[in-house]
């Protein structure tokens, strides 16, 4: 038996290539079929726990050699494509071009979406919520530096539902506009960053102030003006403002990630449906009075669900008050999980579900 040259070997490619291109038109055009039945019962478009479950199916019958962990990013391309067949999604996030949080939220909806960039995490929800975008992004926990305080104070006061999740691998970069350390005066970057980075920064640029900036993607503009100034962003935002990549990786924590909530109202978007593997995120708070952490718990013991994250925030009552935040496991539409939801709430002082949603799918 020959082996096949390359250019056979391409033109079997290009021959596949028209084939799933005929396949993905056949597809979008159920999609809009699928589109005009929502359009007639007057019921949105955008179906997290179906997109979940559709990337679910595929991973399990993926017969490969095509990994696993390529299957999500393709198919949320290819659902982004002819979601937008049916109706723009307007997505707002922490802009500008460049962010982290644009790349999550590209990463979750695809790039098929109208992009609403945001000055700040508080114009993120209020964009959602007066209706100027569909849905926001929003950070709300990183594995150094732990949870986005702001985000969650938002999250109490604003009439917003979260109807996904996702998270994002970050790798910070330091970006200037002449590829040397010598001459940095000043280090621009958000707080967080900052954070995420003192070890390097106090290693490699002690001297330099660290300055407070409204995003990465801000800093690195910043950086692209002035050449005392450096900016800590992605590869993505070095290449969109023209700067180098100075070092790379700077990050304290090499598997840093952040965890990115998809919010939208309500009153426009119904909770998603179960879709087999969900999460339900609630804050509650207690009296003070001893026994009172355990009686949250006690419910979520009694019937088998588990918590995957409680987090605490000052009340600001000035009286050592504290709001939890809680994620658990499951779909209020599992009996385990209403009953449980409906003990807890007996023994709270505030309860209130943000949202339930379909767990992250890589
Ligand atoms: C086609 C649909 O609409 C959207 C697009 C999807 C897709 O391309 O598979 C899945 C869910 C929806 O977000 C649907 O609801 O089935």
């Amino acid at each position: 038996m020959t082996t096949p040259t390359l250019p056979e070997l391409r033109d079997k490619i290009d021959a596949l290539d028209r084939e799933l291109l005929a396949l993905l038109n056949r597809r979008a055009g159920l999609a809009l079929e699928v589109g005009e039945i929502k359009k007639k019962e007057g019921s949105v478009v955008f179906r997290p726990e179906r997109e979940a479950q559709v990337i679910d199916g595929l991973k399990s019958g993926n017969p490969g050699p095509l990994k696993n962990e390529s299957v999500a990013p393709i198919w949320r391309e290819i659902m982004s494509a002819c979601r937008s067949l049916e109706t723009p999604t307007r997505v707002a996030y922490l802009g500008p071009a460049g962010t982290f949080s644009e790349e999550a939220a590209l990463g979750y909806f695809g790039s098929s979406i109208v992009r609403v960039p945001c000055a700040s995490i508080d114009e993120v929800f209020r964009s959602t919520s007066a209706g100027v975008a569909d849905f926001g992004v929003v950070p709300v926990e990183n594995s150094t530096e732990g949870m986005v305080a702001r985000s969650l104070d938002i999250f109490l006061t604003m009439p917003l539902f979260i109807i996904g999740e996702t998270s994002l691998f970050v790798r910070h970069n330091l970006l200037r506009k002449e590829n040397a350390l010598d001459g940095i005066t000043a280090v621009c970057a958000h707080p967080q960053a900052l954070a995420q980075c003192h070890e390097w920064l106090s290693l490699h640029l002690p001297h330099a102030e660290r300055r407070p900036v409204s995003s990465n993607a801000e800093g690195a503009r910043l950086a692209a003006q002035d050449p005392s100034i450096a900016g800590i962003a992605s590869t993505r935002a070095a290449s969109e403002y023209g700067v180098h990549v100075v070092a790379p990786a700077i990050q304290n924590d090499t598997h840093n990630r952040t965890r990115f909530a998809i919010v939208t109202d309500p009153l426009r978007h119904p909770a998603p449906q179960a879709s087999g593997h969900d999460c339900t995120s609630l804050v509650v708070s207690v009296e003070n009075r001893p026994g009172a952490m355990y009686d949250i718990l006690a419910p979520l013991k009694k019937h088998g669900v588990s918590m995957s994250r409680l987090e605490s925030r000052p009340a600001r009552s000035g009286q050592w008050e504290y709001y939890f935040f809680i994620d658990v496991q499951g779909h209020p539409n599992q009996p385990a999980v209403q009953t449980a939801l409906h003990e807890l709430r007996e023994s709270c002082a505030f309860f209130k579900v943000l949202g339930t949603y379909p767990i992250d799918v890589h």
